[in-house]
């Protein structure tokens, strides 16, 4: 299985030509239904791209923002992921309408169930999904080694939000987490995996072609033939 990675020189043509793919995908969503749904990601990489997304020409009061995944905290946190995407992007009164991953006073696992039926009764699929990864190959908050990984890779479920559990003896995450899981995203229009740094690039291509069960980066090359991939050099 191989992937074409796209490359940019330069990093603002990146975000620009990420922001593109996203904002296309949702204006042709909104020429055929009333309603688009995009899935954002969170941490340091995808700034650059909301910024870009934001400016375009979209009637953002007929999109509805999510996220692929979340951290179990509450939106007053530096580390949610909602918030970065709430300020990022046109979400508010008139604008896009927003639906969180994370729930107050409940259990991780509750939350997850909570955000399954808010987004299931919304709709049965994305119309575009911006993607990051980790340097440790995580996407999502699929992460190497959690006890979850292997539910969120099988394709054949129903699309779902589950719990991710802090990992055991150090390893990654920290917290407990929320995720969307695979389906969410072989059933997405537009998929974009926005990869900036060698570390990541390399990290990716190591990857690509390693068992989907268990490699989320082999998951979504084995599972999602429209996965758009690009790249460049230059981090935040
Ligand atoms: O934990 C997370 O990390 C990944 C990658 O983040 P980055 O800082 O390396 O860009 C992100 O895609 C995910 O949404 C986030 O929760």
């Amino acid at each position: 299985m191989s992937v074409e990675i796209e490359t940019f020189a330069h990093r603002a043509d990146w975000a620009a030509a990420c922001a593109a793919r996203m904002t296309d995908a949702l204006a042709g969503a909104l020429s055929e239904r009333p309603r688009a749904f995009f899935a954002g990601s969170g941490g340091s990489t995808p700034g650059p791209v909301y910024a870009a997304m934001r400016e375009a020409d979209l009637d953002w009061s007929r999109v509805t923002v999510t996220l692929v995944d979340e951290r179990h905290v509450p939106e007053n946190s530096p580390e949610s992921n909602a918030t970065l995407l709430k300020t990022s992007l046109p979400v508010g009164p008139g604008q896009a309408d927003f639906i969180p991953l994370y729930s107050p006073a409940v259990t991780v696992d509750r939350a997850a169930a909570v955000a399954t039926h808010a987004l299931s009764s919304r709709t049965d699929r994305l119309d575009a999904a911006l993607l990051g990864m980790g340097e440790d190959g995580h996407i999502l908050s699929m992460f190497p080694e959690s006890p979850t990984l292997k539910t969120l890779l099988i394709p054949t479920l129903t699309p779902a939000v589950l719990g991710v559990p802090p990992g055991r003896d150090g390893l990654a995450p920290s917290r407990e987490r929320l995720s969307m899981n695979l389906p969410w995203l072989m059933g997405c229009g537009t998929v974009v995996m926005a990869l900036t740094g060698s570390a990541k690039r390399k990290v990716f291509e190591d990857r690509i072609m390693a068992d989907p069960a268990i490699v989320p980066v082999a998951a979504l090359a084995a599972h999602i033939p429209h996965l758009q991939v690009l790249w460049t050099e230059q981090s935040a």
